[in-house]
């Protein structure tokens, strides 16, 4: 690991927004220097150790949250439910898979969006690239770019970690509460009760240990979860200002999140993004989409994990259902044959986004049809299909269509309150999370009745 943290200022960032007032952003920079950092290096490095597990096919990564976190949407309630609808998919796969489940949340600090367009086709004005950058508000004052917005991001990630932690370990998931998780609005559906008998068969299991002697009440693995934080890692100036030096080891880390990631748009082996990253100690994860080439990824492989540390790299294949069977077989080959040993997650959003009438939707068939075909893949190679990357809500919103309570292209306009791209309410997230366990179940079947 290398101290040239700013080598990146030379080369090209892309999807960085032209901030017009280069004084203010300088401001911004100094004050965020100066704040403590949000996460601390150990926890930073046992992400990296749970990663490490994933990597070697003994556990199963769920990542997810907002596409676009909002101040105005940094609430008690919607980070609870939030959480909720995590701690619910996690036990879900953790039950039905009988497998260990790393939860990483796209939370405190999902507050930059790169954009296909500058300039948004419906009105003319510059697109809005998230609150740490601009405002959602359609006219030309509020999309003005304003590096203060960073700093305020920071402050509502604070918020929002707080309570994340305090929900993780405070009592609030503890493993007797799993029917508390499961909201009013969702039990009524079929992957609520679906959930409500999955919880039953847990508080039996609970109940058995305790008759067997073992407390449940003082075993933490059952009383608490990690929850790690997660987002993409844009804007260049946000994430150098909390990059930090940690005093007794001189490792470097971006302390902004436990995991960061780069996006589809700004993964070039040559830009600002690539370079920064490979230079701090965090977890990095990598979007990989359909134009990227086996070199490619190799190549960056080589770049974000030189010393091929297992948990370092994730890479997040969002290829689309249409691609996922043929584009991804021939990255997987060549990056095992470089004898990488990376975690390979599948992100069945972004490759299935469309346009119905003006309104950005997915259909939870392809996003079905994604999965399915990321553990085709796997299982036709012999890897581990490791994780799934989500956009989620802990809400009933109208944004995805299908899903057992049918979403139709009518019902789009009911609740559809996403900053960016579409979500899976909690229903369809759920839903997903059920039949990922089944799919994990079976490839464990498979590979146990191989190895007997
Ligand atoms: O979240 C991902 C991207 O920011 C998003 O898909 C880009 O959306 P756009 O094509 O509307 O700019
Ligand atoms: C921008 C995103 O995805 P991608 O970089 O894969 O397009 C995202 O995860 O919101
Ligand atoms: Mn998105």
């Amino acid at each position: 690991m290398s101290n040239d943290l700013d080598i990146w200022r030379s080369l090209p960032a892309r999807q960085q927004p032209s901030w017009p007032d280069q004084e203010e952003l300088a401001a911004a920079f100094a004050e965020l220097s100066a704040l403590p950092p949000l996460v601390t290096a150990p926890e930073v490095r046992s992400l990296t150790d749970r990663l490490a597990m994933v990597a070697r096919g003994e556990a199963f990564l769920l990542q997810g949250g907002d596409c676009a976190e909002t101040f105005a949407a940094n609430t008690a309630d919607k980070i609870r439910d939030k959480v909720k609808t995590l701690l619910q998919m996690a036990v879900a796969l953790t039950y039905g898979a009988s497998t260990p489940v790393v939860k990483v949340a796209r939370i405190a600090g999902q507050y930059a969006k790169p954009r296909s367009a500058d300039i948004e086709a419906s009105t003319g004005l510059p697109s809005y690239r998230g609150d740490a950058v601009n405002d959602i508000t359609p006219n030309a004052q509020a999309r003005r770019p304003n590096p203060k917005r960073m700093v305020d991001a920071y402050h509502q990630s604070a918020v929002a970690l707080n309570l994340v932690r305090a929900f993780a370990t405070g009592g609030f998931a503890d493993l007797h509460k799993v029917h508390e998780w499961n909201k009013a609005f969702v039990r009524d559906s079929a992957a609520g009760r679906r959930y409500e008998l999955m919880a039953v068969d847990i508080e039996r299991a609970l109940a058995f240990m305790a008759a067997c002697g073992i407390d449940p009440d003082r075993t933490a693995a059952l009383t608490g979860v990690e929850m790690f934080t997660s987002h993409e890692g844009l804007l260049m100036e946000y994430e150098r200002a909390l990059t930090r030096t940690e005093e007794s080891t001189g490792e470097v880390y971006d302390l902004s999140a436990h995991m960061i990631w780069i996006g589809e748009r700004t993964r070039d082996l040559d830009g600002a993004h690539v370079d920064f990253l490979s230079r701090v100690g965090n977890p990095i994860g990598c979007k990989i989409g359909p134009t990227a080439t086996p070199d490619e990824v190799v190549a960056l492989t080589e770049r974000l994990n030189p010393d091929h540390i297992p948990g370092r790299l994730t890479l997040i294949a969002r290829m689309g259902a249409k691609r996922v069977r043929d584009a991804l077989p021939p990255i997987i080959d060549k990056v095992n044959a470089a004898g990488h040993p990376v975690v390979w997650s599948c992100d069945p959003m972004h490759g299935n986004t469309r346009d119905v009438g003006g309104v950005k939707t997915r259909h939870f068939d392809d996003v079905l049809d994604e999965v399915f075909g990321f553990f085709e893949v796997h299982k036709g190679l012999g890897t581990h299909p490791g994780g799934l990357h989500i956009e989620l809500t802990g809400e009933n919103v109208t944004e995805c269509l299908g899903g057992a309570e049918m979403i139709g292209e009518a019902d789009l306009g009911g609740r559809y309150e996403t900053a960016c791209d579409p979500r899976l309410n909690t229903g369809q997230a759920l839903e997903l999370a059920f039949l990922v366990a089944e799919s994990l179940q079976q490839a464990r079947v498979e590979r146990d009745t191989h190895t007997h």
